[in-house]
């Protein structure tokens, strides 16, 4: 038989009889524990000897059994209980003086007499009061109603009353029905209804407006605010659930206890503080409902909120140029209520802002006609404490775009914590952590501007930890400055470090371009030996790197002094430099070629809130135009938004273009739809969204199919590399190697890589590939 059949054929009453019936009697002794106890008992008859008459067999098994077999213990025992029991103590005699005294009453011994305490407080005060000022206790009046006196219960009514109160309740109760309907019905025809808002004033169209015209015109029940009697405002929404119960109980009082009117005492001041002073005469109206405190509403409240709030004015006047809502389209007759009213809810949707509109400009023929300045971003990177952020502040404090008096405040400030070295990298190194440790941790951007260029200087962190923000800032540049310690084993163990790997990374970003600012160099007298050793060593290592000579450029600065800048250095000892400064050398750097007429792309760096948008972005145009007015497709999101207006170098614009970094304010969005690392597309030529792309890689370390991060700009995704295609060479392109198992570093391998996630990617795309906090490779999506 099966367990399910065991179990079904059981027959639970027996069972449960069974254990009903739980036997008294002992369980069965095993053999060993016979054995033990006959032992036991022979044991303990020896050790009684003749007093082994007084007890019996079975009270030393017990006790046996109880001391588990030990012997010494049941004799004992036996001795205590049995054999030699203690003498019963005689019960003291009564003593005459306790007898006398009162003896205290218990609940065991009712029928003794009640016990007087008096004599114990006759000689206290209150035991002396006269009897003309004792106290008399008045019985409550009956019955209580209201608030004030509680419920007491009714007389007892005739059986006609009763007959009378019931059929008037019944008809109460119907009549409360009707005008429950009769609110519900009204209530199907609260929509926000284009129609019914032309026909009517915009004011008085608002939800409120609406919700007010309603209730008027519908709760008959409820009586207009302003009709409330002086000095006792009625109960306030007697159409609702809650106050309809409330007259009917206040009506059924009335009916169940007709007679007689009681008198009432005088409301007490908290009661008069919370419902106003009594009517002149009690029998005047008989308040049994009071209105709740915050029901009873001045005039001038109930006025102001009769009229639309200014959000109901800013509702309509966005409704009336807006597009119609769903509910006009939807809404058919004889639907039923319920539906009237789920759609009718859908109708009370704030609608969307009034598109944006474009004027249509051709923005490549605007830019070409336009006289502005040329636009041009550089990355600054380097290692860590190369002294970065104090360059850029120096430049921008030399070139006036930052006073004086700002330096001198935070240099106040950096000194109050110790790190007054830090007050020009301040000017950049805003957030409080950055400050606190001395380093910078994410991009920070400036701008500033010649007699020919607006530059933006993307100040990248040196830190290894923040090398994603460093690709992030590389990403959007059209040259670098690569910043190198001079002071002694500074640069040795920057070169081991970052200098290698940003060097490495703005390659791959596509930067072709750098200036190579020698700094530092007033901690080694301004050595020209320090300076052409430097020098040598990193061009040697730039050129390996992929870079052209002609494209590489060395100054040798101060940053902290200013030296070579903006001006040349007028310390003596750097005479031996004859080229131009820093900034002549910006200037000269031509920013790469723009892709104007390409598909709008930019990457979205930063989305934050600005008085023109909710909904905000920055970032550089990467490739195409835009305008005020423009559809703009969001990938991955697939979501599409509005450029309500934009912003080019702080400054107002109707258009922006491929190399400008704009402020966009986007409308008809909702911001869960638009994150940093995110593409800006047009959604006539949207970017795809890939999980699985072929990059064409320079190896910084051994690659293999291995899980790596990968970074395109601000965009970081988790996926893997699958499959090594081939090995390529560095000039050529050619395959070299069909499907190695691995790439070595520095050689260039045909990868391809998986995404968890489908991101927003192109041909022609730099990204780089991270593992384990280090970079890995780098290169162009094919
Ligand atoms: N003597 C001297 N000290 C400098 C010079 N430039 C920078 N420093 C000092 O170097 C330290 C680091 O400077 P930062 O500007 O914070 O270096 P950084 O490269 O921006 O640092 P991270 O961004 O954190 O990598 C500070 O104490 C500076 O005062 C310079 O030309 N001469």
């Amino acid at each position: 038989m099966s367990r399910h059949q065991e179990v079904r054929n059981l027959d639970y009453k027996d069972v449960l009889d069974d254990y009903d019936g739980y036997c008294e009697e002992e369980d069965e002794l095993s053999p060993e524990d016979r054995a033990l106890m006959t032992q036991g008992t022979i044991t303990v008859q020896t050790a009684l000897g003749v007093e082994a008459a007084k007890v019996s067999v079975a009270q030393i098994e017990e006790s046996l059994w109880h001391y588990y077999y030990d012997t010494d213990k049941v004799v004992e025992y036996l001795i205590k209980k049995f054999i030699n029991p203690p003498q019963k103590t005689a019960k003291p005699a009564p003593n005459p003086s306790t007898s006398a005294a009162p003896r205290v009453h218990t609940a065991g011994s009712s029928q003794q007499p009640r016990q007087d305490f008096s004599h114990l407080f006759k000689d206290l005060p209150w035991g002396n009061i006269p009897k003309d000022r004792e106290t008399v206790f008045i019985p409550p009046l009956l019955p209580r109603i209201g608030l004030l006196g509680g419920s007491g219960s009714p007389p007892k009514m005739s059986k006609l009353q009763q007959l009378a109160a019931a059929r008037k309740k019944k008809a109460e109760e119907r009549a409360a029905q009707q005008k429950l309907e009769q609110t519900r019905t009204k209530m199907t025809q609260l929509s926000v209804e284009e129609q019914d808002r032309q026909k009517e004033n915009a004011p008085s169209d608002g939800p409120f407006g609406k919700r007010l015209k309603t209730s008027e015109s519908t709760a008959e029940g409820r009586k207009p605010l302003t009709t409330a009697e002086p000095g006792r405002s009625e109960p306030l929404s007697q159409s609702t659930p809650m106050a309809l119960e409330n007259s009917q109980h206040a009506k059924a009082a009335t009916a169940d206890s007709p007679k007689p009117t009681p008198e009432k005492a005088q409301p007490s001041a908290f009661a008069q503080v919370l419902f106003g002073p009594p009517l002149a005469s009690p029998k005047q109206k008989l308040q049994d409902v009071f209105p709740l405190t915050y029901t009873d509403l001045s005039p001038s409240v109930l006025e102001a909120f009769s009229k639309p709030s200014p959000d109901d004015v800013v509702y309509a006047a966005q409704a009336k140029a807006g597009k119609k809502t769903a509910a006009t389209q939807t809404k058919k007759k004889g639907a039923s209520s319920l539906d009237a009213v789920a759609s009718d809810v859908k109708g009370l949707k704030i609608e969307d802002a009034p598109l944006p509109k474009s004027r249509n400009l051709d923005v490549l023929s605007e830019f070409e006609r336009s006289k502005s300045k040329k636009a041009a971003s550089f990355v600054v990177v380097g290692h860590v404490d190369a002294g970065k952020s104090t360059m850029m502040g120096r430049l921008l404090l030399d070139l006036n775009v930052v006073d004086q008096r700002t330096v001198d405040k935070l240099r106040q400030e950096a000194t109050k914590i110790g790190k007054s070295s830090f007050a020009l990298a301040w000017i950049l190194d805003q957030r409080t952590e950055e400050r606190a440790r001395g380093v910078t941790i994410d991009i920070a951007t400036n701008r500033f501007e010649t007699d020919k260029t607006v530059f933006t200087i993307l100040d990248a962190p040196g830190h290894r930890d923040f090398i994603p923000n460093m690709i992030a800032g590389a990403s959007q540049a059209d040259f670098a400055i690569l910043v190198i310690d001079a002071s002694t084993g500074a640069f040795e163990s920057g070169l081991k470090g970052q200098t290698r790997e940003h060097s490495l990374l703005i390659r791959s970003m596509g930067v072709s371009r750098v200036i190579v600012a020698i700094n530092k160099l007033d901690t080694v007298g301004w050595s020209q030996e320090r300076f052409d050793e430097i020098k040598n060593q990193v061009s040697g290592f730039l050129s390996a790197t992929g870079f052209q000579q002609k494209n590489i450029t060395f100054v040798p600065v101060s940053g902290l002094h200013g030296d070579n800048l903006v001006r040349k250095s007028s310390d003596p000892a750097a005479s031996w430099y004859t080229g131009p400064p820093l900034v002549e050398e910006l200037e000269n750097s031509e920013p790469s070629a723009r892709a104007l007429a390409k598909p709008l792309r930019m990457t979205i760096s930063e989305v934050f809130r600005t008085p023109q948008s909710p909904i905000s972005i920055s970032g550089r145009i990467d490739a195409g135009s835009l305008q005020a007015g423009d559809p703009l497709l969001i990938q991955p999101s697939g979501e599409k938004a509005y450029v309500k207006s934009l912003q080019v170098d702080e400054e107002p614009v109707e258009w922006a273009v491929a190399g400008q970094n704009a402020v966009l304010h986007l409308t008809n969005i909702d911001q869960v739809h638009v994150r940093v690392g995110d593409i800006i597309c047009d959604p006539a030529k949207p970017i795809e969204c890939l999980d699985t792309f072929t990059l064409k890689a320079l190896a910084f370390d051994f690659l293999m199919p291995m899980q790596v991060d990968v970074h395109r700009g601000r965009l970081h995704a988790a996926g893997r590399i699958e499959s090594i295609t081939a090995l390529l060479d560095k000039v050529t392109g050619a395959v070299v190697k069909k499907k190695p198992k691995i790439a070595k570093p520095a050689t260039v391998a045909r990868v391809v890589v998986k995404l968890n996630s489908t991101v927003p990617l192109e041909a022609g795309q730099r990204v780089v590939l991270r593992s384990g906090g280090e970079t890995v490779a780098a290169g162009l999506l094919e």
